[in-house]
């Protein structure tokens, strides 16, 4: 077996609210699940495609996909704030790869990763988001416009075709989803203030930062208690995306809008395309079982709550 897949949703709220002792309880024994496969599988190298809430990526310039050949963890929410082990050549060498297949990407040799892409990381090694060799691919899920979901598939395919060859034991890694709609401005109804955070935001202040974690964590409370003015979660949508997951047919992914999905299941729903990027890459090495699939929605977290894994046939 030289590929396989987690997916897992993250959500910052993990160490900062209070679901019921039963629910932690069954979320906790997912991440076991997950830490025993990935145990099991001992990937030589991990293929992180990850979204970010703007620690990272900007309006000042905003790709639909970036392949970082260094990064960085932002800190955020308390996360991982060090280098990755990012294999530079392999990266350099992907990325001419997918491009050579008429994908185009942005690279970074300096990219910022924020908690989307490092907490998985983090609970499969014990708060150590750098314990193994990592490929990090950023995936825009949160900044319109979006790229559309099967140019995402295609993406993840091309990044599969890329290792399907190879003799090397990689871990295709989804972090998102699945429905949720967190507080992270949008720019189309943000005020100047917002805009002017979503264009050129990095580095925050430490006081700025505290703010708008404060407001999220104010706003997953008020949620769980009924109160809060956002977009509810959606079990039905979030049970439909699972299904396309273990179909194997990934091209299942491609009826997916972003209009729809901002409607239906949450402005930061289209966290999923992190799943369709790694499902599909994972496709394009051979027909695929999914192995393990938990789900959960938690107000708490502000998330459909998911972890899966899939093994090559
Ligand atoms: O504040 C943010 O940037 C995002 C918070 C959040 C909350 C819940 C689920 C997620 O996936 C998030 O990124
Ligand atoms: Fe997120």
């Amino acid at each position: 077996m030289t590929q396989a897949l987690l997916c897992m949703s993250h959500s910052p709220l993990l160490e900062h609210a209070d679901p019921p002792a039963e629910v932690v309880d069954a979320v906790q024994a997912s991440f076991e699940q997950a830490r025993t496969f990935v145990r099991d599988f001992d990937p030589e190298l991990v293929v992180n495609f990850g979204p970010d809430h703007y620690n990272g990526f900007f309006y000042d310039l905003m790709p639909p996909f970036c392949v970082g050949y260094r990064a960085h963890g932002t800190g955020d929410y308390d996360s991982f704030a060090g280098d990755l082990d990012v294999p530079e050549q392999l990266a350099e060498e992907l990325a001419q790869f997918v491009i050579d297949r008429e994908i185009d990407l942005a690279i970074s040799r300096r990219m910022e990763v924020d908690h989307g892409a490092v907490q998985p990381m983090e609970i499969l090694h014990d708060g150590n988001a750098a314990a193994r060799p990592v490929l990090p691919i950023f995936v825009n899920s949160v900044a319109r416009p979006f790229v559309p979901v099967s140019r995402v598939r295609k993406f993840g395919q091309a990044v599969g075709e890329f290792f399907a060859g190879q003799d090397k034991r990689v871990l295709f890694l989804g972090s998102g989803g699945l429905s949720h709609d967190p507080p992270v401005p949008q720019f189309a109804t943000a005020n100047d203030a917002q805009r002017e955070f979503l264009t050129a935001g990095r580095h925050p202040s430490a006081e700025f930062r505290a703010q708008r974690q404060a407001n999220t964590i104010e706003t997953a409370r008020k949620f769980a208690a009924g109160e809060a003015d956002i977009i509810d979660l959606n079990p039905d949508w979030d049970r439909a995306f699972l299904k396309v997951c273990s179909s194997g047919k990934v091209e299942g992914f491609d009826a997916y809008t972003a209009d729809d999905m901002d409607a239906t299941a949450g402005h930061s729903s289209h966290e999923v395309r992190t799943w369709v990027a790694a499902y599909s890459a994972l496709s394009a090495c051979g027909e695929y079982d999914v192995t393990y699939e938990f789900y959960r929605p938690i107000r708490e977290y502000i998330a459909g709550f998911a972890v899966t894994t899939a093994v090559l046939r």
